[in-house]
């Protein structure tokens, strides 16, 4: 009997209606026994399934993936196998209950749930399956390994019960609808599959490397230099037939002719290959590649807008989120009604979902390159994309004509053992969060930079003229400007100027709206002695009330210090919110440094004005 078998016989005895286990939540508790002797990893897993119709409301709490809890004991002499269900159990409850554990060595988290009873009931059921799938030895011996077949949202797991250890146990659980599970690509931290990645690209023709993919400490996979590298040195040398573009072949010649055929553009005809060939498993010639691809890619896409709302709620970078997981369901929803629905045994929609759309543009926003010397093409290069971003090196990917290969050139020397990286571009932590799901360390992103909201007030009696003009030039009523910590842009001061200019000065409101839109030729900065002070102090105005969203927010927040460079470690809420925090402290730190330059040249001018004025007093009481 399969485990999904067992477990639905097993869940069906204990009288829950288990209708149809596609559409079953399915809840793994995975207890994973650290410090092993061979200093590896085993996993000794519980396979929980419980049918989605017996939960109302909470389904939304567990689905999307990703409730991980971390747990750390002390050495202790019972069996694993009880360990795994005394602790199945208080999990169980702990998610109905809401429960928040932080201490020195455990760490429990439970998830939200409106229906507390209900749930609690069956988590003792579903843990109460897995006593008896364990007890009953349904389980035996496997690897954890995932064996892929060709239906989405079906995978086996191999489990390897591990011997009795007397050490530190670690227990991550990890929830998700089935239906809603992407069965492509892997755990990000897993090496299995990239070392089958690796074997394979070099007999398709990847030259030999001074690099292989490895566990490190920054970005969870990496690639290491084994060999001295020097700087100025070209690596990689991808030959562009083991390159993914939208020219690529498909393996579903007839899926390729119908989105040609629709003028579909690269980026979700990218999006529609990767999955087309997702779902091909092994008869895809990307298979290899495809199964190393981490199967929750690291972005924004995979917030809810519950988490945004709650995290990144002092952040522009939320709206810039909602617009483009807006922008990703959009796509499919267009691909869907054109394409899709037309071709329906071509495209099936248990293939074609959003779910594995955003899987796949997930994708594309962490691992797509532009090549420059393709004629600006975007690519996904296989191991390429298994380097890193690093804020200190400013070496990018690009095509190189000699040695017609993907290559980038070194800009400091590598020795064996360190992780080697490239730049992702001149992005803020706010964009590397968005694309990347990571935050640089504070103050390590030169380019760091926040986006200041500015509005026209609804008092001003001249509102509606600006408006229009702000309109003309392609503008809005709210314009946000990147601050950086080395100063602000000029379309900043223009659309100040704009917006405290009184009607006396109406001839000069066009010029400061094209300027405030970037849309004037010269790039002088624009001057208004007589109403500079107001402009700076409405920037001023701006940038302290951003300060206090992000203050509000900090400081609810508590001062959290965990590590995040194991995110699988850590439960979903504390990782998100440890990325806010970093985010926001970033964030703030540069508003901080832009309110004090702007209250010091407005405590210098107030200076120089009360100056001028005593001497012009002076002056009158001489002459009077
Ligand atoms: C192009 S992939 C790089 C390979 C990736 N580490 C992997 O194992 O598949 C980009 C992803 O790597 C991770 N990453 C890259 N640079 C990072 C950094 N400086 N800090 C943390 N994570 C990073 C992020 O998860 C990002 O979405």
């Amino acid at each position: 009997m399969t485990l999904a078998a067992s477990c639905d016989a097993t869940l069906r005895s204990r009288g829950l209606n288990s209708a149809s286990l596609e559409k079953a939540l399915v809840v793994v508790v995975m207890v994973d026994v650290a410090s092993q002797p061979q200093g590896q990893d085993q996993l000794l897993p519980f396979y929980l399934l419980t049918p989605a119709s017996t939960i109302t409301t909470p389904t939304s709490a567990f689905s999307k993936a990703a409730l991980t809890i971390s747990l750390s004991r002390p050495p202790t002499t019972a069996p694993p196998e009880f360990l795994c269900l005394k602790w199945a159990l208080k999990l169980a409850n702990d998610i109905c209950f809401e429960v928040l554990q932080v201490e020195k060595n455990y760490l429990a988290i439970a998830n939200v749930s409106a229906d507390k009873v209900r749930l609690c009931c069956l988590c003792r059921a579903m843990a109460e399956a897995s006593r008896l799938i364990y007890s009953t030895s349904l389980v035996p011996c496997y690897r954890p390994t995932i064996q892929r077949t060709h239906h989405v949202g079906t995978h086996h797991r191999h489990l390897t019960v591990p011997p009795r250890r007397h050490h530190q146990i670690q227990c991550s659980v990890s929830a998700m609808e089935a239906n809603n599970m992407i069965p492509w690509g892997c755990e990000i931290d897993s090496l299995e599959n990239a070392s089958a990645l690796q074997r394979w690209l070099s007999q398709s023709g990847l030259p030999p490397q001074k690099m292989a993919i490895q566990r490190v400490d920054v970005g969870e996979r990496g690639l290491v230099a084994f060999k001295n590298i020097r700087k100025g040195e070209k690596l990689l040398f991808v030959p562009p037939s083991l390159v993914i573009t939208a020219d690529s072949e498909w393996s579903c010649p007839e899926a390729g002719e119908v989105l040609k055929r629709n003028s579909v553009p690269d980026w979700p005809l990218l999006a529609t290959y990767l999955i087309s060939e997702a779902s091909l498993m092994e008869s895809s010639r990307w298979s290899n590649y495809i199964s190393a691809l981490p199967r929750q890619p690291y972005s924004l896409l995979y917030w809810t807008q519950a988490e945004l709302d709650r995290y990144l709620e002092a952040s522009q970078i939320r709206e810039r989120a909602i617009e483009r997981i807006n922008n990703v369901i959009g796509t499919y929803n267009d691909l869907r009604l054109r394409v899709f629905s037309k071709h329906p045994d071509i495209f099936p929609e248990k293939v074609f979902n959003i779910e594995s759309f955003k899987w796949s543009f997930g994708i594309l926003f962490s691992r797509l390159v532009r090549l420059p010397s393709m004629d600006e093409k975007v690519a996904l290069v296989p191991w390429a994309d298994m380097l890193n971003h690093s804020c200190d090196v400013e070496t990018f990917l690009d095509y190189d004509k000699t040695s017609k290969g993907i290559v980038f050139t070194t800009d400091r020397p590598y020795q064996p053992g360190e992780q080697v990286f490239i730049s992702y571009g001149k992005k803020s932590n706010g964009e590397l969060l968005l694309s990347y799901g990571f935050v640089p360390k504070e103050g390590a992103n030169p380019r760091d930079s926040v986006e200041l909201s500015l509005s026209l007030k609804k008092s001003d009696a001249c509102y509606t003229d600006k408006l229009e003009l702000l309109k003309k030039y392609g503008s809005s009523v709210s314009q946000c400007f990147p601050i950086q910590i080395t100063g602000w842009p000029l379309e900043l001061m223009a659309y100040a100027y704009l917006a405290v200019s009184p009607s006396s000065m109406r001839e000069k409101f066009e010029e400061m709206a094209a300027a405030a839109s970037n849309k004037t030729t010269s790039n002088k900065a624009l001057k208004y002695p007589e109403i500079e002070e107001e402009a700076l102090q409405f920037i001023l105005d701006s940038c302290e009330s951003s300060i206090s969203k992000y203050n509000k927010f900090l400081q609810a927040s508590g001062s959290l210090d965990l590590d995040v460079t194991s995110p699988k470690q850590l439960n979903r809420r504390l990782f998100l919110k440890q990325l806010a925090v970093d985010l926001c402290t970033s964030e703030r730190r540069i508003l901080f440094r832009a309110q004090y330059i702007l209250r010091r040249k407005l405590r210098d001018m107030r200076a120089g004005e009360l100056r001028a004025l005593q001497i012009f007093n002076g002056f009158r009481n001489l002459f009077q």
